[in-house]
């Protein structure tokens, strides 16, 4: 079947809805895209998987096994190896925890080459999800088909990892085939071009012929005032984002020091200089609620945020009680503050219930900069599914890179000095332009590298021009 037929026929299955809906992502859509249908219509879904695998070899493709992105791709997936013979593996999304504990289920052989097949693609995050799950069991993935393509920037950004996306029908082509067709007005199909034109996620290199084959993680390729400005931003993400347009800095200063005036000062001096001032507030010997009052008026002053530093790690009713009593009252001055995500997803809603009528903000810890660190692995997935659950609370990670493809989610990472090295104790440094460029985070968390410094203004000047070029560079068309 030709796919304009295929299109029209998915139109009146009501697998194409116009109106307003939101996506994974959290962005708001003028066009939603619902294969789940499909599983009601079997001779559409015939067709469908007749026309995938006619695109499997148009292209030739050669693999060992296809594995369907869960859930809407399987029955997919499952109809192309039924009826051509092919070994087919299954990803689940959660591991069992009795009996095998397997995340993949079939034949896995190392190094065998595994096909993708999904429904649709708008960042491309479900396909390397999957891939990176294959690639853990020692699997390879180049190439995934996928039914439709809103090309928003999945086809770049999956190219960026290595994995050909081989899409049947496009966005572009979706809306022109539905206008002919007078299915859809022409208002309409232009409202949804430009809203695809405007939210692509990922920009391609510029004056260049080769495919953009890059090893460093996906990176959102979207200023800081451009994600400021995203429908589902944070509120204090997007103040945060615009502050760090505005001051030209991604520097946030850890004050770890102990006494009350120290900090006060630095803030005053280092303020013009930073986006984010971070605290221990427990380490200070001094601490009065009028501190914390002056610290306030300094933030205000210098526009800057207060990050707390607290890594609460307990039950949810403990830390809303840590959050907004006893000596600190943190709830209270502090703009930001973060959780391990150990407990599991209640210590975000403990915490949520006092802070998100206050208009704060949290951050998840995925990852440590400590050498040893225990998150890893499927640590760091955890802390992505439970932001995404209470993104209304919390819009961020501490991490050593950026992971999540939502653009409004800020990455932020401690353990940075000009010079990559460590301390005594197990902490590991990295530079701005490692963090910034390489990892594409957003916010370099400096300590002792401006604190030690023999003149701490201009220390913090020299990590805020260097976290400042690497992010500048990151965003030039000419960076992969
Ligand atoms: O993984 C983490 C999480 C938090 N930190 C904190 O950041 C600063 C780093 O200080 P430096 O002097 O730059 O080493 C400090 O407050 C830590 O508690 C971290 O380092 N790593």
């Amino acid at each position: 079947p030709a796919t304009a037929y295929i299109i029209l026929k998915l139109h009146d299955a009501d697998a194409v809805k116009f109106g307003e809906y939101k996506l994974k992502s959290g962005i708001m859509t003028p066009i939603y895209i619902d294969l789940r249908v499909l599983v009601s219509h079997p001779a559409l879904m015939n067709q469908v998987a007749s026309l995938m695998y006619q695109r499997v070899q148009e292209e030739g493709l050669q693999f060992d096994s296809v594995c369907g992105v869960p859930y809407t791709a399987l029955p997919l997936a499952t109809i192309i190896c039924s009826r051509h013979e092919l070994p087919m593996l299954i990803r689940r999304k959660e591991a069992k925890d009795y009996g095998t504990k397997r995340v993949v289920e079939g034949l896995i052989r190392e190094g065998d080459l595994c096909l993708i097949i999904e429904d649709t693609v708008t960042t491309g995050s479900s396909i390397l999800e999957t891939a990176e799950v294959l690639y853990k069991e020692g699997l390879k993935v180049t190439d995934a088909i996928v039914l439709m393509d809103r090309e928003q920037g999945g086809l770049p950004m999956l190219a960026s990892q290595g994995i050909k996306l081989h899409p049947i029908i496009s966005m572009f082509k979706l809306l022109n085939v539905l206008q002919a067709a007078e299915r859809i007005d022409a208002q309409t199909a232009q409202k949804v071009r430009k809203f695809i034109k405007e939210t692509n996620t990922f920009r391609v290199k510029e004056n260049s012929t080769e495919p953009p084959v890059a090893k460093k993680p996906c990176l959102v390729k979207l200023s800081y005032a451009e994600r400021a400005g995203l429908p589902n931003v944070h509120p204090l993400a997007s103040k945060l984002l615009k502050i760090m347009e505005d001051k030209k800095s991604n520097l946030c200063v850890s004050a770890d020091v102990t006494n009350c005036e120290e900090l006060l000062q630095l803030a005053d001096s280092v303020g013009p200089k930073i986006c984010m001032l971070k605290t221990h507030v427990d380490i200070l010997k001094d601490y009065t609620e009028g501190f914390s009052q002056k610290l306030q008026v300094l933030a205000e002053k210098h526009d800057f945020l207060i990050f707390e530093d607290r890594k609460f790690a307990d039950i949810g009713n403990t830390v809303k009680q840590q959050y907004e009593g006893g000596l600190y009252q943190i709830s209270s001055w502090a703009d930001i503050v973060n959780a391990h995500v150990v407990p599991g997803p209640g210590v975000v809603k403990g915490l949520s219930s006092v802070g998100k009528a206050l208009g704060r903000g949290c951050l998840l810890i995925a990852e440590m900069s400590s050498q040893g660190s225990l998150a890893t692995g499927n640590y760091r997935q955890a802390a992505v599914k439970m932001a995404e659950e209470d993104s209304d609370f919390v819009f961020g990670f501490i991490c050593g890179s950026a992971f999540s493809m939502r653009p409004e989610f800020i990455h932020m990472t401690p353990g940075v000095q000009l010079e990559a090295g460590g301390d005594v104790l197990g902490q590991q440094y990295t530079t701005p332009e490692e963090v910034i460029y390489n990892k594409g985070s957003d916010v370099i968390i400096v300590g002792r590298g401006v604190l030690e410094a023999a003149d701490r203004l201009k220390a913090a000047e020299l990590y805020r021009r260097s976290g400042w070029d690497a992010y500048t560079k990151r965003l030039s068309p000419n960076s992969n």
